[in-house]
């Protein structure tokens, strides 16, 4: 297997498309242009980068940034060995070698010195400079960069900088709306769209409290959660209150009324 192969997505990823955003990301790509993907936690995000990765044939390597995160751990580092140092590139440096998909998931969390490594990969130099290394790498044609976002998470304090944000195309998530919601439960599990059509609800009633009380509303990633899990023969009354309600909030009285919203559904 070479290094391209262990990258490439080898399934077709189910993705249900929400509006028209598979054509968009292709006429992004067609012309490289940086994609950032915004929305709120386990909306589908990771999911349309896997998908379109899968559809466009390339490989795609996916980082999860974290505050601690150095521009090191994206372009690479030294590594001392017994017979000396040896390079290592770090995985966007082998995305821009390769002509891969390079998906900085949460880019926000990273340090704001981190965050300018990228800078120049993303307008029309499509470079990356490995100063420690002291060699400058062209991207392969085929590289592209794409980061996701969750604008709910931000704060003054941490934000991408403008003059990051105005190197991207952007496309705005968001829950899908109840039936398509209710389809791609459904088709992701296996289970019936009646029965889906139920935690589909429940979110709603989840998502309707957002703002007073909860910071975010019950993602289509749990109600997945739930439907396994009730698919597996959970009960699922107890399914609903294990993925949707423990995991979001210890508010003894949100939870008594989405335990309430579960009850009245599955009565
Ligand atoms: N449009 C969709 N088509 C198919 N599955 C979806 C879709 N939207 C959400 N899902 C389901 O929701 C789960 C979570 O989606 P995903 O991992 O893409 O979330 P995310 O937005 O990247 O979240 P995070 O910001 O937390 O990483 C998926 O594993 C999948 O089961």
């Amino acid at each position: 297997m070479t290094d391209k192969d262990q990258y490439k997505v080898q399934h077709e990823p189910f993705y249900q498309q929400q509006k028209n955003e598979v054509a968009l990301y292709e006429a992004a790509y067609r012309n490289r242009l940086p994609v950032m993907v915004k929305g709120p936690t386990g909306c589908g995000k990771s999911r349309f980068v896997e998908y379109m990765a899968w559809k466009l044939g390339k490989p795609l390597i996916t980082v999860a940034c974290n505050e601690d995160m150095t521009a090191s751990d994206l372009v690479g580092r030294y590594l001392l060995e017994a017979n000396g140092t040896r390079w290592l590139d770090g995985p966007l440096t082998v995305a821009a070698r390769i002509g891969a998909i390079c998906y900085l998931d949460e880019i926000v969390e990273a340090r704001q010195d981190t965050t300018v490594v990228i800078h120049p990969l993303t307008d029309h130099r499509r470079v990356l400079p490995l100063d420690k290394k002291g060699e400058l790498i062209h991207a392969h044609p085929d590289f592209q960069l794409v980061i996701s976002y969750n604008p709910g998470y931000q704060t003054l304090m941490k934000d991408l900088k403008q003059s990051t944000k105005q190197r991207f195309t952007a496309f705005d998530f968001d829950y899908p709306a109840a039936a398509l919601e209710t389809q791609i439960v459904a088709k992701e599990t296996g289970m019936d769209e009646a029965m889906a059509a139920k935690l589909v609800k429940i979110g709603g009633v989840a998502r309707g409290l957002k703002g007073h009380g909860l910071d975010e509303g019950i993602s289509t990633r749990l109600l997945v959660y739930a439907a396994t899990l009730i698919k597996d023969g959970v009960e699922p009354r107890d399914a609903c209150r294990m993925a949707m309600v423990r995991p979001i909030t210890d508010d003894a009285d949100i939870r008594e009324t989405l335990d309430h919203a579960i009850d009245a559904t599955f009565a």
